[in-house]
């Protein structure tokens, strides 16, 4: 996950510098790639050590954009906006984008191409600090589901009954604001609101997750209930922050350092916390 002021950098940081432009950007002498192909490309490498198993890959892209959710896959007839989505909480505790898109992939290619078909529907305005600046969270997801093998006698092997699932999200926040500097109004003005007020519940989320609190307000906005799954509980979350050079946004980076140290102060629940089922049979 990608934090920062506006116009630090966290797209670029996601994407690398020439997502845009070039056809394939995957290639081996490419040294600028950013998170989500390098992580794509990590994936498929993984995947083709692990013979013995099957795998299937599945992309989803849904942005946050004045706290709604929008599948960017499903274009609307326009072709120029996601399709709008809810998210629910299903019985397993388990969180869903009702109707989502997700595409079957089966190489790094495959994933870029898509994410670079969502990117041209995310919502990007002007500002006095960034030409191109991203008005909403972008989630990428990448669901993994392995049909492990396992022998049975001499040379026959058999799939394994239940499927091992799991999902990578990578997420490219929409930038910390400050009014005064960007310079928005009116419709941006809003943007701006709801993108500060969705960050302040990530740092809410966090805040309650490091003092362990027993409720934790992933539903006080749609960007921290669609990431619930990733934030907390079992979930490994890396979050990397991007701050500006330039001195006069010293308070700005002094802010995402702050929700940095925050961020950090979160620990793993113990293994009988996570899973107090599994502790109990052990025992
Ligand atoms: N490490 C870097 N080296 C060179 N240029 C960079 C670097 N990081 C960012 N830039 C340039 O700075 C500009 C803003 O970067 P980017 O779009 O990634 O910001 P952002 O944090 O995603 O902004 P926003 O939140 O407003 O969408 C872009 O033109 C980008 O190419």
């Amino acid at each position: 996950m990608a934090y920062g002021q506006t116009g630090s950098g966290k797209t670029y940081t996601m994407m690398g510098p020439h997502w845009e432009n070039e056809t394939s950007i995957l290639n081996s002498s490419n040294q600028e790639l950013g998170i989500i192909p390098r992580a794509a490309e990590e994936l498929f490498r993984l995947i083709q050590e692990k013979q013995q198993e099957s795998h299937f890959v599945k992309v989803s892209i849904t942005e946050v954009y004045n706290n709604e959710v929008f599948d960017l896959l499903a274009q609307d007839g326009s072709g120029e906006l996601g399709v709008k989505c809810d998210v629910i909480t299903t019985k397993d505790g388990k969180t869903e984008v009702q109707f989502l898109t997700h595409e079957g992939v089966r190489n790094a290619t495959d994933v870029l191409d898509l994410v670079k078909k969502g990117l041209q529907l995310r919502v990007k305005h002007s500002t006095l600090i960034h030409d191109h600046s991203s008005r909403s969270h972008l989630v990428v997801t990448l669901s993994i589901t392995a049909h492990c093998s396992h022998s049975m006698g001499m040379a026959r092997s058999v799939k394994s009954q239940k499927p091992l699932k799991t999902k990578l999200q990578l997420v490219d926040l929409a930038g910390s604001e400050c009014v005064g500097m960007s310079g928005v109004k009116g419709a941006a003005l809003r943007e701006t609101s709801f993108i500060n007020r969705s960050l302040s519940a990530l740092s809410d989320v966090l805040g309650a997750l490091s003092e362990h609190c027993s409720h934790i307000p992933y539903r006080n906005s749609r960007l921290t209930h669609l990431l619930q799954d990733s934030i907390g509980g079992d979930a490994k979350l890396l979050l990397i922050l991007c701050v500006s050079p330039c001195q006069k946004f010293t308070a700005e980076s002094l802010q995402t350092l702050g929700f940095g140290t925050r961020a950090r102060q979160v620990s793993r629940p113990s293994a009988k916390k996570r899973n107090p089922t599994l502790c109990n049979k052990s025992k």
